[in-house]
């Protein structure tokens, strides 16, 4: 099993291996060794996959469960769901020592966070992210949350986890829709940090060739990610290099009523848009962008989504990167490297309307 400490205010590591799932039990107790009560969330699409395995390994290291399950999909991200998990959580009984398993993808993670960040004003959670998009991305860096009427994300909290247990053998019962919208994240970190990443998905280019070197690839991402949030935990500078492709992709997946569209397709076309962003600005090589939208393609990811203009102005007024009249747009010097470029918001949104006249 593969390591990476994680040196945040609260410290934990990333433990990455095919079979770790069956290792919870013991890798909990090693993380949280006061914790009794042990509160797994899940959805109903992961519990019959993967509930079994970890609740059997927990117990048998004398950890006392009890689980709770929300429907799939990102409607369970609500104030509605979150206020259902605190209540059946206190009448468990928990305590300050004891702990939330968050069983799942990007959904769990970021409700069952928010619950645990919440919870009796914080208790700690174990991540046990499922599909890769939370493998490589959601499961690290303790930004949990819950979507508003307004939009997503805009209500959470910085929770770091205790623990975060990877196990890239649960990716195979990915539907490829998923798998898809993890790579968006993935060729995110490509874009961003890591022109060899890139071309290694490039070559690899389908989802059998990357699942061939999955550890390699969830390892790379997850160092990538922890590098820059330990430098940046509360997402001030740095940290918002993660945030290529989501202004838009934020309006796209709103667009959709978070039902259409997933986050991974809402990214993977707002990268597409924040690399022509980038060449109108005069920063990005245009040529460039034929290269994202080619890696795009293999992954079946789209490189544009229907979006009323309307909505578009909505979601970058609401963009956690604006500080007053001025958002922070993320975009490429080029593959590998991204910069921030602090903009009036009408300003980018004005070169917005020009592309959306195109
Ligand atoms: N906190 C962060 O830093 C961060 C980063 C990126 C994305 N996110 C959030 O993550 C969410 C998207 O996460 P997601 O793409 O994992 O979506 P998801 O959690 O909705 O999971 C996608 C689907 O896959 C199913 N599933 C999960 N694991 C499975 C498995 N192993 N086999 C078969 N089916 C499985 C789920 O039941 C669901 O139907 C969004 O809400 C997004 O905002 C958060
Ligand atoms: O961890 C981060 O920081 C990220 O920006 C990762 C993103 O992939 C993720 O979608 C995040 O939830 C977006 O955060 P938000 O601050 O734009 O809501
Ligand atoms: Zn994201």
């Amino acid at each position: 099993m593969k390591t990476l400490a994680v040196n945040t205010s609260r410290p934990y590591e990333i433990k990455i291996g095919r079979g770790s799932l069956d290792q919870a039990g013991v890798l909990c107790r090693q993380a949280i060794p006061n914790a009794r009560k042990l509160t797994i969330v899940t959805d109903s699409r992961v519990l019959p996959l993967y509930l079994a395995r970890t609740a059997d390994s927990l117990e048998q290291m004398g950890f006392q469960i009890q689980c709770l399950t929300v429907p799939a999909g990102e409607a369970s991200k609500s104030a509605e769901q979150l206020v259902i998990l605190w209540e059946k959580m206190m009448a468990f009984g928990m305590t300050r020592t004891d702990a939330v398993v968050a069983l799942g993808g990007g959904v769990v993670g970021d409700l069952a966070g928010f619950a645990a960040a919440t919870l009796l004003r914080g208790v700690d959670y174990v991540q046990i992210p499922t599909t890769l998009l939370s493998q490589v991305d959601s499961s690290v860096g303790g930004k949990v949350a819950i979507d508003l009427r307004a939009g997503k994300n805009l209500a959470g909290a910085f929770w770091q986890p205790s623990l975060v247990i990877i196990d890239p053998g649960c990716l195979d019962t990915l539907p490829d829709r998923t798998f898809s919208d993890g790579m968006a994240e993935v060729i995110k970190y490509g874009c961003i940090l890591d022109r060899k990443l890139f071309e290694l998905l490039n070559r690899c280019g389908s989802r059998v060739r990357v699942m061939e070197r999955i550890v390699d690839v969830v390892y790379t991402c997850c160092d990538l990610k922890r590098r820059v949030v330990v430098e940046d935990e509360r997402d001030t500078g740095l940290r918002q290099l993660l945030n290529f492709g989501h202004t838009v992709g934020h309006a796209f997946e709103l667009a959709g009523h978070y039902e259409t569209w997933t986050h991974g397709q809402g990214v993977a076309a707002g990268m597409n848009w924040a690399a022509q962003l980038g060449v109108e600005l005069g920063v990005t090589p245009p040529e460039t962008v034929e290269c994202i939208q080619e890696l795009l393609k293999k992954f079946d990811l789209p490189l544009d989504i229907p979006c009323p203009w309307e909505t578009m102005t909505e979601a970058v007024g609401l963009d956690k990167k604006n500080a007053g009249d001025h958002i922070s747009l993320i975009v490429l010097e080029k593959l590998g490297q991204a910069v921030h470029r602090k903009m009036a918001r009408d300003e980018l949104l004005g070169l917005l309307k020009c592309m959306y006249g195109r």
